[in-house]
C-alpha cells in the first residue's frame, strides 16, 4: 500500500486503544486523537447507563472523525486515531466518509467529499477474560464493564482487503502484517 497517512488503533473497550495509540503517536511524532473525546453527550450518557450504541449513534461520530482525519492528512499531518471502529462499515466511514456508507450518510445531509484516507489498521485483540479484568480495574471512565459483551458481539475483525496488523494479548505478541 501507499505510505499510510493515518493509523487507526481499534478494538473493543479496554483492548488498550488509548494507551497504545498515545504511545505509538509519541514514538512516531504523529498527532494523536482519541475518539472517546468526540462522543456526543447523548452517546456518553447512553453508554453510562449500560446501553450499547447502535449504528445511528455511531455514524455521525464516525463522519466527524473522518472529517478531522481528512483535514489533517490533506495538510500533510500524520495522525494516530484510537477508535473502537468495531465494524467494517465503521472503518469504511473513517476512510471514505459518507461515500463509503452511502444510504446512511446521506441521511446526515452533509456534502460528500469523495477523498479517501490511506489508513493502516492496528487491531488490538485479547480474550474476553483478560479485557474484562482490565475494565474492572480501570477507574474514572464512563464506559461500564458490562458493555464488553456487546462490544465482542459487534466486533468484525479487520480482514483483507483492509490493510491491518493484529496484536493479540496475552499471548506472545504476534504481528501479522497484511
Ligand atoms: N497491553 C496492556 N497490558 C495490560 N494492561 C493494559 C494494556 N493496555 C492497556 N492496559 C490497561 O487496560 C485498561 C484499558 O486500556 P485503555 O487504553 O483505556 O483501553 P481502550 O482505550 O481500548 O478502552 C487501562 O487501565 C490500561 O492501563
Ligand atoms: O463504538 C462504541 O461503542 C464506543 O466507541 C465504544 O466502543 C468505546 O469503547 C467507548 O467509547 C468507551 O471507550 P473505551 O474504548 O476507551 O472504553
Amino acid at each position: 500500500m501507499a505510505a499510510p497517512g493515518a493509523l487507526l488503533v481499534m478494538g473493543v473497550s479496554g483492548s488498550g486503544k488509548s494507551t497504545v495509540g498515545a504511545l505509538l503517536a509519541s514514538e512516531l511524532g504523529w498527532k494523536f486523537y482519541d475518539a472517546d473525546d468526540y462522543h456526543s453527550e447523548e452517546n456518553r450518557k447512553k453508554m453510562g447507563k449500560g446501553i450499547p450504541l447502535n449504528d445511528q449513534d455511531r455514524i455521525p461520530w464516525l463522519c466527524n472523525l473522518h472529517d478531522i482525519l481528512l483535514r489533517d492528512v490533506a495538510l500533510g499531518q500524520h495522525v494516530v486515531l484510537a477508535c473502537s471502529a468495531l465494524k467494517k462499515m465503521y472503518r469504511d466511514i473513517l476512510t471514505q466518509g459518507k461515500d463509503g456508507a452511502a444510504p446512511k450518510c446521506k441521511e446526515l445531509g452533509r456534502e460528500a467529499k469523495g477523498a479517501k484516507i490511506q489508513l493502516l489498521v492496528v487491531h488490538l485483540s485479547g480474550s474476553f477474560e483478560v479485557i474484562s479484568e482490565r475494565l474492572l480495574k480501570r477507574k474514572g471512565h464512563f464506559m461500564p464493564p458490562e458493555l464488553l459483551q456487546s462490544q465482542f458481539e459487534t466486533l468484525e475483525p479487520p480482514a483483507a482487503p483492509e490493510k491491518f496488523i493484529q496484536q493479540f494479548t496475552p499471548q506472545q505478541p504476534t504481528l501479522d502484517a497484511v
